[in-house]
């Protein structure tokens, strides 16, 4: 079927998001009306990723603004309880804020800024994305490269085009890639439903593993790189993402792979000068305790559920934005 538009967008006075909890069964598409639905469907994970996240923060005061007109104390308010539906990804409240600069302007002004925020968020993770690629290419000595990632950063997590799965369709479209291994990513397994369907979608070639088997596929010698997505950089490249990325990081480092971080440099946190203050969001221990409904724990299990991890910058070959290399050891 091939590329299916926008993950999220504007319609009629709406925020329409291709709803990620139905994937890889359906793709359908929610249509929220109010700012309380897109919180909803922030926390349920219905609409992820960071640049998504960046875009859902931004229409979603747009929303507001739609909504409560010129009672601009009510659009603060629903922009507010917006900004903390997450707490790892920057680019939530990147999103509510730059948009909210627009509000004296009225609701108009606030939509057409938050349009403007799409486009800009495929351009520049095509540029991101293409400058890791370049960079994969130059680094890595066997052609055609075997790529592993982690979690989903495609089009699913952006406004279109992706992160990290952009240099996998870069690199593809240019016959410079032999497959993808993509983890599973426990618990909520983006890789698994979210990955595997972008992948297949457009015939990408790749294998689906285990969380666990990572570290083995390296030491086997199926892995040329690893490039992944990143939801909150510091200024020193410490790199926030997906639970599971340290310990790939510091695999890739065992065995002398390029380990590299893909972003929008809006995701990039300057206010913290390294990764020790981000704050990690931890999930409810069904997540871990159930799959697909079914529990395969004991009931009451004590769980530890931390969605996210920080890398330290001295494990990242390279941090990339639509700027190029902006830190790690390549640099
Ligand atoms: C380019 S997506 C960035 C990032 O977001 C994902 O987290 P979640 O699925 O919880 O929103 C994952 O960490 C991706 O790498």
């Amino acid at each position: 079927m091939g590329h299916v538009g926008r993950t999220i967008d504007w319609a009629d006075g709406t925020v329409v998001i291709v709803d990620q909890c139905a994937l890889p069964a359906e793709h359908r598409l929610l249509r929220l009306a109010t700012v309380d639905e897109l919180i909803g469907a922030i926390q349920r994970l219905a609409v992820r990723g960071a640049p998504a996240l960046g875009a859902a923060g931004a229409l979603g005061v747009a929303l507001a603004a739609h909504r409560h007109g010129a009672d601009t104390a009510a659009v603060h308010a629903d922009a507010g309880r917006l900004a903390t539906a997450r707490p790892t990804a920057v680019n939530l409240r990147w999103g509510v804020e730059r948009a909210l600069t627009k509000l004296p302007g009225g609701a108009e002004a606030v939509l057409a800024e938050a349009l403007a925020m799409l486009d800009e968020d495929e351009r520049v993770n095509r540029e991101a994305s293409a400058h890791a690629a370049r960079l994969l290419l130059g680094t890595c000595a066997r052609r055609p490269l075997r790529l592993l990632t982690h979690c989903n950063t495609g089009r699913l997590a952006t406004v279109d085009w992706g992160t990290a799965l952009g240099v996998v369709r870069h690199l593809h479209a240019e016959g410079e890639l032999e497959y993808v291994l993509a983890d599973e990513t426990r618990p909520l397994l983006q890789g698994a439903r979210l990955t595997a369907w972008e992948l297949a979608e457009e015939a990408i070639p790749y294998r689906l593993l285990p969380d666990a088997a990572a570290a083995a596929a390296m030491a086997r010698g199926l892995v040329d790189g690893v490039v992944v997505g990143a939801d909150r950089i510091a200024a020193n490249g410490d790199t926030a993402n997906k639970i599971g990325t340290y310990g790939l990081a510091l695999a890739a480092a065992r065995h002398g792979l390029p380990f590299v971080v893909v972003a929008p440099s809006s995701t990039v946190d300057a206010s913290l000068p390294d990764g020790g203050a981000i704050v990690i969001e931890e999930r409810a221990p069904e997540e871990v305790t159930h799959v697909a409904g079914n529990p395969v724990a004991p009931k009451d299990a004590a769980v530890f559920n931390p969605a996210f991890d920080v890398t330290p910058v001295d494990l990242i070959t390279a941090v990339v934005t639509e700027h190029g290399v902006v830190a790690g050891t390549a640099r």
